[in-house]
Formats: structure tokens, sequence, C-alpha cells
């Protein structure tokens, strides 16, 4: 799978991060409590634990399931 431009209208499956890690599920507050949540961000398509890029960074990306990397871009390549 790759992501175009910044991957804001990145809507696959992807859930692992760049260092292999599992992306917290985006309605969960654990381990990070956090702001991107779906009800916030309805156009975002915070969907289960798959990566996306709701904040317009450069690439998609994900909080991670590890208490010590809050978040981290994701395994996918530009197309
Ligand atoms: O819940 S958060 O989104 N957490 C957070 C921390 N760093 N990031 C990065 C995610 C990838 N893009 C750059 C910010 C997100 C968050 C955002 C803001 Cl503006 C302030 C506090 C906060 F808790």
């Amino acid at each position: 799978e790759c992501y175009q431009g910044k991957g804001q209208s990145y809507r696959g499956t992807t859930s692992i991060t760049a260092s292999g890690k599992k992306c917290q599920a985006w309605n969960s507050m654990f381990p990070h409590r956090h702001e991107k949540t779906p009800d916030r961000f309805p156009n975002a398509d915070l969907r289960d634990n798959y990566c996306r890029n709701p904040d317009g960074d450069n690439s998609p990306w994900c909080f991670t399931t590890d208490p010590s990397m809050r978040w981290e871009y994701c395994n996918l390549k530009r197309c």
C-alpha cells in the first residue's frame, strides 16, 4: 500500500508503524490519552487503529501501543 501526497486521503488498513509497533486504536485513550478522536475529526476516518493523517503531518501516522512512544509515522511508502 502507498499514500498520495501527505496521505490525508489515505483510507487503507495498515496499522503498523515504521519501527514495527502496533497502532493504538483512535477511540482508545490507552496507553496514550489524546485529542485525535473519531468524534472530533469525523472526516478523517479514524477507524480502528488504522494509520491516518488527521493533522496534516507529512505522512500517515498513529499513536503507538508502546507506552514509551506516543506516536510514529507508519510503515507506508509515498505512491
Ligand atoms: O492528542 S494530540 O494529537 N497528541 C499528539 C502529540 N503529538 N502529536 C503529533 C502527531 C503527529 N503529527 C504531529 C503531532 C499528536 C495533541 C495535540 C495537540 Cl495540538 C495538543 C495536545 C495533544 F495531546
